[in-house]
C-alpha cells in the first residue's frame, strides 16, 4: 500500500483525486481513503451525509438540471425573428407610432408567455414523473443500510451493491463476494470483470480491480464499495451517461424536426419574396418589413415542438395514471408505433409466486438430498438470487449447523448455474444447482436413495430427460441438482472437471397469470404481436402458453438459433413466437433481427438478462420492481407487471400520437396555404394584405385555439392499428389541403377586391376574419378521417378553439378592433365571408379522406429508432 498522501486530502472526492500527478485512488487501498474521506464501514452519519452533499453537490454527472424561467424566456426574445419585431416595435416607438410599439410587444409577450408556461408545466410533469421510478442506492448511514435516491449518495458513504444494481459513483471496495461489473460502457469488454476488495497496483484503470466507476453495473456477486468520488468528478461519470443514453433520435424526432425545417426554408423563401416583390413595387417601407418579419413570426414553425413536448407530456402524465411511467418522451410514439412485442415469461405471464413443490432423482422417487443440497446452495451462493432460491429458502431450517461456505461461483445466465464449496468438519464438498442441461453433462453417476452410486448412463440420462420433459409438459419449472467431493483444493477444482454426482430434480410452480390471456388478445386486437423471449425450458413455456390459450406458433430454443446466420434469423423470428433457453445475448439478437425485418419492437424484461435486448428495442420496457439495470435501459416502466397495463399504454401512446398529428395537420396545411395566398397577394395586391400586427394577432389566437389539442380523443380506428410517423402522409395531406385553402383564399382575395372592391383596412379586417375562421375550425374537421359529426371533439378543445375564434371576432368586429387597424364591415361583406368560410369547411370535409390516408397503411417500418 503506497503511504499515505497528506490530510488536505479531505475533500479527495471533490478535487479528482489527483488523477493525472499521484496514483489512482484504488492504489491507495481501502484504509487509506476511510481516512482520508474520515469515513468508516458503517458509513456517514445522516448529518456527514447531509454536510457533504451541500459541499459536493449532488451526484449528477452533467449538472443539467432545467433551465430557468428567466434563460428560457431570454433566449425565446433573442431568437432572431423575435428580436427583429423587437427591434421594429422600438423602431415604431421611436417614430411615434406608439400604439404599434405596445401592441407589438404585448403579442409577442403574450404568445411567449403562453409557450413557456405550458412548456414549464410539461417538463416539471414528466421530471416527476422520472423522479418517481428513478434508481436508488443502498447506503450504509449511521450503521444502518437504507435506499436513498442516487443523486444524494456523496464521498465517504459506504454503498451495498448486488448483481443487478447500477453503480453509482466511483469507489473502492471494502468487501466483496464473486462480484462482476460489466464495464463494457468504460472498456468496451462485453463480459463481466472480476472484482475485489484488496490491493491493487495497476494504475490502468482496465486493471482495478478493486475499484468500481459510475456507469457499470454489478451483474454477479456482492460488493460494498466506498464511495470516493461523485457526480462529474468520477472517472466516466460523463462518457458512461453520455454513451448510456440513448442519442440517437427516432424516426418520429426526425421526423418532426425534419418537418418544421421544410417549412423553415419554405418560409424564408417567401419571407424574400415578399420583400423582393415590395421593393420593386414601392420601396422598401418599415411597414413592408415588418410585415415580411410578421409572416415569418406566423409561418415559422417554433410551435411544434413545443406543442409536441406539451402534447407528449400530457399523454406522458395520463399514461402515468394508468402505471405506465415514461422516461423517454418520444417512446409514446414508438410504443404506439410498436407491433411486435417480446415479453420474458416470469413476472408478466406467470404470477412470480413461486413455490417448491416436490423433488425427484434419477429414479423418480422423492429426493430429499437434492432439497437439501439446493438449499444450501441457495444459503450460501452470492450474487444474484432469483426467485427460485427465495423459494427453496423459503421454509428451509433456519441455520446450516457447522456448515460454512468456503467459496462460490455466483449464477450467471451464461453458464445457467450456480456453485458453493462446502466444508463441514474435514469433509468439503461442491454443490452446484442450475439448469439441467448444464448440470448434467458435468454428472458421471446418480445418487441412489440408500446413498449408493449408480452410473448416469445412457439409458439412466434417458429416462431421465423423458422424466424431465414430463413434468415441463405440466408447467414445472426444474432445478438440477448435483454435488461433488472436493478435496482441499480451492474451488477452482471445478474447472478441472468434478467428479459429480446427480442428486436430484427440484420442481418448482409458478402459477399462470390468467389476466395474461385477455391482455394479449387485446394486444393482439390493436396489432401487436406478443412474443415470449425466456431462458426457460420450452416445455414449461409451451405448457404455459397451452394453459394460458396464447395464440402462439414455432419455437426456437438459443442452441438452434446459435448455428443460425442473421439471415435465416430474421426469416425465422416472424415465423415463431416462442424462443426458449436463450441467453441474454440471444436476447437481444432476436430483438435485433425482429428490427431488421422492419417491426417496431418492444422488449420487456425485469432481469440483468433482459437489459441488453431492452437496450436494443425501439420501446425498452420494464417494471418497477425489476432492477436497476433492467430499469435503466428502459424507457418505459410500469408500475404493475401486467400486460393489461401496456394494453392500456398502447391505446394511450395512439392517442397522444394522433394528437400530435392533428397538430402537424394544422399546421402544414394552413401554413403552406397562407404562404401560397401571401406570395400571390403580394404579387397583385395593390397594398398588404394584413398589417403586420394583424398577423401577429392572428398568428397568437391561432395558437390558443390550439391548446385543447393535447386533451382531445382519437378515433377508435387510430387505436386499433400501430401508428408511425410517416413523411410520406403528411406531405401528402399538405400537398392536397394547402393548395385547397390557397384557392379560397384567392377566391377571397377576388371576391373582396373585384366584388366588394373593399378599400385596404376593410380588405383586411374581412381578409382577418375569414382566414382565422378557416383555420380554427378546420380543426373540428381533420381531427377525425371520418365524417366530422360522427366524432366529438373533446370539450377543452370545444372550448379553447371556439373560444379563440369568439375573442378574434370580437375583435375584428367590434370599436375594440380600431387599434390593430380593422374597421366595422357592412352586412353583405360579413354574409360574404360566413358563406366562403362554409363552402371551405364543406370543401375540406370532402376533400380529407383522400388527404388522410387509413391508419392500416402505414408502414411498418416507420417507427425504427437507430441506435
Ligand atoms: N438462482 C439460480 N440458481 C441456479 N440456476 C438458476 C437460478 N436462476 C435461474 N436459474 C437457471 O437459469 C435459467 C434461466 O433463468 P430464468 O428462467 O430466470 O431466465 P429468464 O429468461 O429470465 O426467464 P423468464 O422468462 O421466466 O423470466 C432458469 O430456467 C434456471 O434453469
Ligand atoms: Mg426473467
Amino acid at each position: 500500500m503506497t503511504a499515505l498522501p497528506s490530510t488536505a486530502h479531505l475533500r479527495a472526492g471533490a478535487a479528482p483525486t489527483g488523477a493525472h500527478s499521484e496514483a489512482p485512488f484504488w492504489v491507495r487501498g481501502a484504509a487509506a481513503q476511510l481516512e482520508m474521506l474520515a469515513s468508516r464501514p458503517e458509513g456517514l452519519t445522516a448529518a456527514e451525509a447531509a454536510e457533504r452533499l451541500a459541499s459536493h453537490g449532488p451526484n449528477v454527472a452533467v449538472a443539467a438540471g432545467r433551465k430557468s424561467l428567466l434563460a428560457k424566456l431570454l433566449k425565446r426574445l433573442t431568437e432572431p425573428l423575435v428580436a427583429i419585431l423587437l427591434i421594429a416595435a422600438g423602431v415604431s416607438g421611436a417614430t411615434g407610432d406608439w400604439q404599434s410599439f405596445v401592441i407589438i410587444l404585448l403579442i409577442v409577450l403574450f404568445s411567449i408567455g403562453l409557450d413557456l408556461f405550458q412548456e414549464e408545466k410539461a417538463e416539471a410533469a414528466v421530471e416527476a414523473l422520472k423522479r418517481s421510478v428513478a434508481v436508488s442506492a443502498r447506503v450504509r448511514r449511521g450503521g444502518q443500510a437504507i435506499a436513498i435516491p442516487v443523486r444524494e449518495v456523496v464521498p465517504g458513504d459506504v454503498v451495498e451493491l448486488t448483481a443487478g444494481d447500477l453503480v453509482p459513483a466511483d469507489g473502492i471496495l471494502l468487501s466483496s463476494r464473486g462480484a462482476l461489473a460489466n464495464e463494457v460502457a468504460l472498456t468496451g469488454e462485453a463480459y463481466g470483470a472480476e472484482k475485489a476488495a484488496g490491493d491493487c497496483a495497476a494504475l490502468d484503470i482496465a486493471e482495478a480491480t478493486n475499484a468500481l466507476f459510475a456507469g457499470t453495473s454489478i451483474v454477479g456477486g456482492v460488493a460494498v464499495m466506498l464511495v470516493t468520488a461523485t457526480g462529474a468528478d468520477t472517472r466516466f461519470g460523463h462518457v458512461a451517461a453520455s454513451v448510456q443514453a440513448k442519442v440517437a433520435p427516432g424516426a418520429f424526432e426526425r421526423g418532426i424536426h425534419g418537418l418544421g425545417m421544410l417549412i423553415l426554408r419554405l418560409t424564408g423563401f417567401l419571407v424574400l419574396f415578399v420583400l423582393l416583390t415590395q421593393l420593386l413595387k414601392q420601396g422598401l417601407t418599415l411597414e413592408a418589413f415588418l410585415f415580411a418579419v410578421a409572416l415569418a413570426v406566423g409561418l415559422t414553425p417554433e410551435l411544434l415542438p413545443m406543442v409536441t413536448t406539451v402534447t407528449l407530456s400530457r399523454g406522458a402524465v395520463r399514461m402515468a395514471a394508468r402505471q405506465v411511467v415514461v422516461k423517454r418522451l418520444a417512446a409514446i410514439h414508438d410504443l404506439g408505433a410498436m407491433d411486435v412485442l417480446c415479453t420474458d415469461k416470469t413476472g408478466t405471464l406467470t404470477q412470480a409466486r413461486i413455490a417448491l413443490v416436490g423433488s425427484f432423482d434419477a429414479e423418480g422417487l422423492e429426493s430429499p438430498r437434492a432439497v437439501e443440497a439446493g438449499r444450501l446452495n441457495s444459503r450460501f451462493v452470492s450474487g444474484l438470487h432469483s426467485n427460485l432460491d427465495d423459494a427453496l429458502l423459503a421454509d428451509a431450517p433456519a441455520d446450516a449447523g457447522s456448515l460454512r461456505c468456503l467459496a462460490d461461483r455466483p449464477f450467471d445466465f451464461d453458464t445457467r448455474r450456480a456453485t458453493v464449496l462446502l466444508s463441514e468438519g474435514l469433509s468439503r464438498r461442491l454443490v452446484t444447482k442450475g439448469a439441467a442441461e448444464m448440470v448434467l453433462p458435468l454428472c458421471h453417476a446418480y445418487a441412489r436413495q440408500d446413498g449408493t452410486l449408480a452410473p448416469l448412463d445412457a439409458d439412466a440420462r434417458a429416462r431421465l430427460s423423458e422424466r424431465m420433459e414430463a413434468k415441463g409438459r405440466e408447467g414445472f419449472r426444474l432445478l438440477a441438482v448435483a454435488s461433488a467431493p472436493a478435496d482441499d483444493a480451492l474451488a477452482d477444482v471445478e474447472e478441472a472437471g468434478a467428479p459429480y454426482v446427480f442428486l436430484g430434480c427440484l420442481v418448482f410452480l409458478d402459477p399462470p397469470k390468467d389476466s395474461a390471456t385477455e391482455a394479449i388478445a387485446r394486444l393482439s386486437a390493436a396489432g401487436v404481436r406478443v412474443k415470449i423471449v425466456s431462458g426457460d425450458a420450452g416445455a414449461v413455456v409451451r405448457h404455459l402458453v397451452e394453459t394460458l390459450h396464447l395464440p402462439a406458433s414455432g419455437l426456437l430454443t438459443g442452441a438452434e438459433m446459435e448455428d443460425m446466420s442473421d439471415l435465416a434469423l430474421a426469416a425465422a423470428v416472424e415465423k415463431t413466437d416462442l424462443f426458449v433457453r436463450v441467453s441474454p445475448e440471444q436476447k437481444s439478437r432476436i430483438v435485433r433481427a425482429l428490427r431488421a425485418r422492419g417491426h417496431t419492437v418492444g422488449f420487456m424484461g425485469d432481469g440483468i438478462n433482459d437489459a441488453p435486448a431492452i437496450h436494443a428495442a425501439d420501446v425498452g420496457l420494464s417494471v418497477d420492481g425489476g432492477t436497476d439495470v433492467a430499469r435503466e435501459a428502459a424507457d418505459i416502466i410500469l408500475l404493475a407487471p401486467d400486460l393489461g397495463v401496456l394494453a392500456d399504454g398502447v391505446r394511450e401512446g395512439r392517442r397522444t400520437y394522433a394528437n400530435i398529428m392533428k397538430y402537424v395537420r394544422m399546421g402544414t396545411s394552413s401554413n403552406f396555404g397562407n404562404m401560397l395566398s401571401m406570395a400571390a397577394a403580394s404579387l397583385v395586391l395593390p397594398f398588404l394584405p394584413l398589417a403586420p400586427l394583424q398577423i401577429l394577432l392572428n398568428n397568437l389566437l391561432y395558437d390558443l385555439s390550439e391548446i385543447g389539442i393535447p386533451f382531445d380523443q382519437a378515433d377508435e380506428a387510430d387505436l386499433m392499428r400501430p401508428q408511425a410517423w410517416d413523411m410520406g402522409a403528411v406531405l401528402r395531406f399538405t400537398l392536397i389541403m394547402g393548395p385547397l385553402s390557397s384557392v379560397f383564399d384567392l377566391v377571397t382575395f377576388a371576391v373582396l377586391s373585384l366584388g366588394f372592391s373593399a378599400p385596404p383596412d376593410e380588405f383586411r379586417t374581412a381578409w382577418f376574419v375569414e382566414s382565422i375562421a378557416t383555420q380554427i375550425l378546420v380543426i373540428f374537421l381533420i381531427r377525425t378521417r371520418g365524417p366530422a359529426w360522427a366524432s366529438r371533439p373533446d370539450r377543452v378543445l370545444a372550448a379553447t378553439s371556439l373560444g379563440a375564434l369568439a375573442v378574434a371576432l370580437l375583435i375584428a368586429l367590434t370599436p375594440v378592433g380600431s387599434v390593430v387597424g380593422f374597421v366595422p364591415l357592412p352586412a353583405s361583406l360579413l354574409g360574404a365571408i360566413a358563406m366562403l368560410t362554409a363552402l371551405y369547411l364543406a370543401c375540406a370535409e370532402g376533400l380529407k379522406r383522400f388527404a388522410i390516408k387509413p391508419s392500416a397503411q402505414g408502414p411498418r417500418s416507420a417507427g425504427r429508432r437507430v441506435t
